[in-house]
């Protein structure tokens, strides 16, 4: 496992993979231990990552969700690259095939999305919420033009559609909502969408 701390702010910019080539895929969870409703699916989407040779990026712990995802997408052949933060670094999980530590949440933030390809916001809390919006923001100002896919597992972010499409529907979005977020119900479908949105860019 390589791991690094960062340093000043000089990153690099990733070059999008090719169609049918593996992608670095973010994904957004919870940190807390879940019932079989949400592990299900999670492992479902984690086995379709791993399968897919795709790269899991998250937050790096071993906890809650967020071990579920990573212990699935590496028993199925994907790759583990965690992101953690000073402060959690003693909770990183040993055996990712790479762990970089972030200074703070924000850079934490930046880097998760800097070296993803796309992002899945699955189920979680308000540290969950908080990296959903921030990609969503930038996305809104023309930021960055990756695909972001909300897993709405057992209905979980039914209010949250609502909500957005209220703001879409009263004039708060300076974009359609379609073009920011792509809502999918199960895995199977929020894989196939990144994956395709990928051959159009
Ligand atoms: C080990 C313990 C806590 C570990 N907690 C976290 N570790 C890593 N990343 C975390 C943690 N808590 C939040 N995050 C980030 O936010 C998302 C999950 O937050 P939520 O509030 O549970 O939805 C996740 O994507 C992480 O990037 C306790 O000792």
């Amino acid at each position: 496992m390589s791991f690094s701390h960062t340093r000043g702010s000089a990153r690099g910019t990733r070059v999008l993979p090719a169609y049918g080539e593996p992608m670095n895929i973010c994904v957004f969870l919870s940190a807390a231990d879940l019932d079989d409703r949400y592990t299900r699916p999670a492992r479902e989407f984690a086995e379709l990552l791993g399968k897919g040779g795709h790269t899991l990026v998250w937050g790096g712990s071993d906890v809650g969700l967020m071990k579920v995802v990573a212990d699935g997408v590496q028993e199925a052949g994907g790759r583990l690259l965690g992101v953690s933060v000073d402060f959690l670094a003693a909770k990183a999980r040993v055996g990712a095939d790479e762990m970089v530590i972030a200074r703070d949440l924000a850079e934490r933030k930046a880097l998760l999305l800097e070296k993803a390809d796309a992002v899945v916001i699955m189920v979680g809390g308000t540290g969950t919420l908080d990296e959903a919006t921030e990609i969503l923001e930038l996305k809104k100002h023309g930021r960055t033009d990756k695909p972001v896919v909300l897993l709405n597992t057992a209905g979980f972010y039914d209010g949250l559609k609502e909500q957005f499409r209220r703001m879409e529907a009263e004039g708060f979005l300076p974009r359609p909502l379609t073009e920011l977020v792509f809502f999918a119900q199960e895995p199977v479908g929020a894989l196939a969408y990144l994956e395709e949105s990928r051959g159009v860019r």
